[in-house]
């Protein structure tokens, strides 16, 4: 009996090795593939089209090579005062497109990127060919850490899905009953600096644009309640930062759930965030009669369909990142290149006199306002802050002269495209609105070599919104104060997420 016994015991032992060998020999495997084998059969297709690239390291590519490039552009400030920002933003781009061509190949971990820059081929990929080429695993989850799985993270049909909810919110109609609110908006930031400006000659505007676009977007995403809504945006910024010191380990995977700090303050912040937005959505399915905010639309539009709860919060949140800092930036820029021309100051402030009569822009006459509008066209091709896009590619492809082979991906540096010489003219570095008189596509060479909101299908579903908002914003501003930069002023632009300025931005402000 016990020989028996043992016997049994001996063949469990036995068995459970196999297992585990079998196991272990499954893992080792799947790791060859992944991290040696699929990345050298993809390097040696993208070679053999004579697409060259810098050499890449194992597990991380040229991943960490980028990040340090880029950081070195923080810094040092810019030698002078120009836009000539391609080599200062982008070094990565600019040594790499000098020494393998505008056409090369670099590996974020183990997914090759083929920097594409010509205008059709992008529009190709963004426009025509849509189910071959998508946003990548690797990038979904990296934007449902950061935007959350709404828009802007989700693919295939439930994006479709997610758009058609989302899309009708930002018809112009439906935006132009905003219009008051923002104005309001701008004016109670105008008391505020007219209040600081008692004591000081100087206005910092990074921060005063970051606090108006997140009231704006408080009061237009949640209406009568945009105090829960600020709560829920500075989560959504804590949120932000702890992301920002965990992307730098984005090549290892799993690394979400590693024990770093980081993460647990991270799963503390999603959860509270969670609960105040879910809370208030129920609120607002509890009360009657439709409202016309941003969160009362969606909501009218997604009536008792399948978008639940939990859809419609990672929307929130979602246009809350989107929207926020992006139009900030915008805003940010664009009054540093009026303070910075004041010829063209004057001519902006002239046409906002002439069209609100010193009133805040009404929803009709926002149109009129011509000129701002080339200023921010002008603006957001200098200073683009979606400054590089990509998409994979699902299954082999044929792109212009290129054979896209599936696993790689595509990536669109549309900075360095908004300051192409062979697009722009000679002038492509310098601050010139007149080129945006005759509409966007006629603005360079090739109708669609202008792209800060990208194109196609996926085309920002915030576009007009934000060139509302920013035309409100400037209008309102113009009308009241005549501005310059402050000689404190360091030109840095730097990529963090986007394209921002490093340091502060002064601005000498005088009431008119
Ligand atoms: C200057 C300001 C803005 C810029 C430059 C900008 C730029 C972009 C770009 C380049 C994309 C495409 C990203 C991709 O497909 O990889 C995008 C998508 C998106 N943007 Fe914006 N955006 C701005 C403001 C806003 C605002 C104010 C909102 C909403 C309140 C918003 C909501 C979205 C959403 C939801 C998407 C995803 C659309 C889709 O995939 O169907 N954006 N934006």
């Amino acid at each position: 009996m016990g020989h028996f016994m043992e016997g049994i015991g001996k063949a469990v032992w036995t068995g459970a090795l196999l297992v585990l060998l079998a196991l272990v020999a499954k893992l080792w495997r799947s790791i060859v593939t992944r991290f040696w084998l699929e990345p050298r059969s993809l390097d040696a297709r993208i070679r053999s089209q004579g697409i060259e690239g810098p050499p890449r390291t194992f597990m991380a590519g040229n991943m960490l090579q980028v990040m340090k490039m880029r950081d070195t552009g923080k810094e040092r400030d810019m030698e002078g005062l120009n836009h000539d920002i391609v080599k200062h933003v982008l070094l990565d781009y600019h040594q790499w497109s000098k020494e393998y061509g505008k056409r090369y190949c670099y590996w974020w971990a183990t997914e090759p990127r083929i920097m594409v820059t010509e205008p059709e081929l992008i529009r190709e990929v963004l426009a025509k060919k849509v189910t071959q080429f998508e946003k990548s695993d690797i990038m979904v989850s990296e934007l449902v850490s950061i935007v959350g799985r709404g828009l802007v993270a989700v693919t295939g049909d439930e994006w479709s899905y997610h758009r058609r909810v989302v899309a009708p919110a930002f018809y112009l109609e439906k935006l132009k009953k905003m219009v008051p609110r923002i104005g309001l908006c701008a004016l109670e930031m105008l008391d505020r600096w007219e209040e600081a400006l008692r004591e000081q000659p100087e206005i910092e505007m990074s921060s005063e644009f970051s606090k108006l676009t997140a009231d704006i977007i408080s009061h237009t995403a949640f209406g009568s309640s945009y105090l829960k809504g600020q709560k829920a945006f500075e989560t959504l910024r804590a949120i932000q930062e702890e992301l920002s010191k965990v992307n730098r380990y984005n090549y290892i995977p799993g690394k979400r759930f590693l024990p770093f700090p980081a993460n647990f303050r991270l799963r503390k912040l999603y959860s509270d965030l969670d609960s105040l937005l879910l809370g208030l959505i129920k609120e607002r399915r509890a009360q009657s009669g439709q409202s016309h905010d941003l969160l009362g639309l969606m909501l009218a539009e997604c009536g008792n369909s399948s978008f639940d709860d939990r859809a419609v919060m990672e929307e929130c949140k979602t246009f809350y990142f989107a929207g926020h800092e992006t139009t900030a930036i915008l805003l940010t820029w664009s009054i540093m290149l009026l303070a910075l021309h004041p010829e063209w100051q004057e001519r902006a402030r002239a046409e906002a006199q002439e069209v609100c009569e010193g009133a805040t822009p009404e929803a009709d006459s926002i149109s009129k306002l011509k000129l701002i509008n080339m200023i921010l066209h002008e603006t957001l091709r200098l200073y683009p802050p979606v400054g590089v896009m990509m998409r994979s590619c699902f299954e082999d492809t044929i792109l212009g002269d290129i054979l896209v082979p599936k696993g790689a991906a595509v990536s669109f540096p549309i900075l360095a495209i908004h300051h192409d010489k062979e697009l722009w003219g000679e002038d492509a570095h310098e601050f010139n609105p007149e080129r945006f008189k005759d509409g966007v596509t006629k603005a360079s060479k090739h109708p669609n070599a202008f792209m800060p909101f990208s194109l196609g299908p996926r085309v920002c579903v915030g576009q007009s919104f934000v060139l509302m908002e920013a035309k409100i914003a400037l209008a309102t501003i113009l009308q009241h104060f005549r501005f310059r930069l402050s000689p404190s002023y360091r030109h840095c632009p730097v990529f963090k997420l986007t394209l921002r300025p490093r340091h502060s931005l002064p601005l000498v402000m005088e009431k008119i």
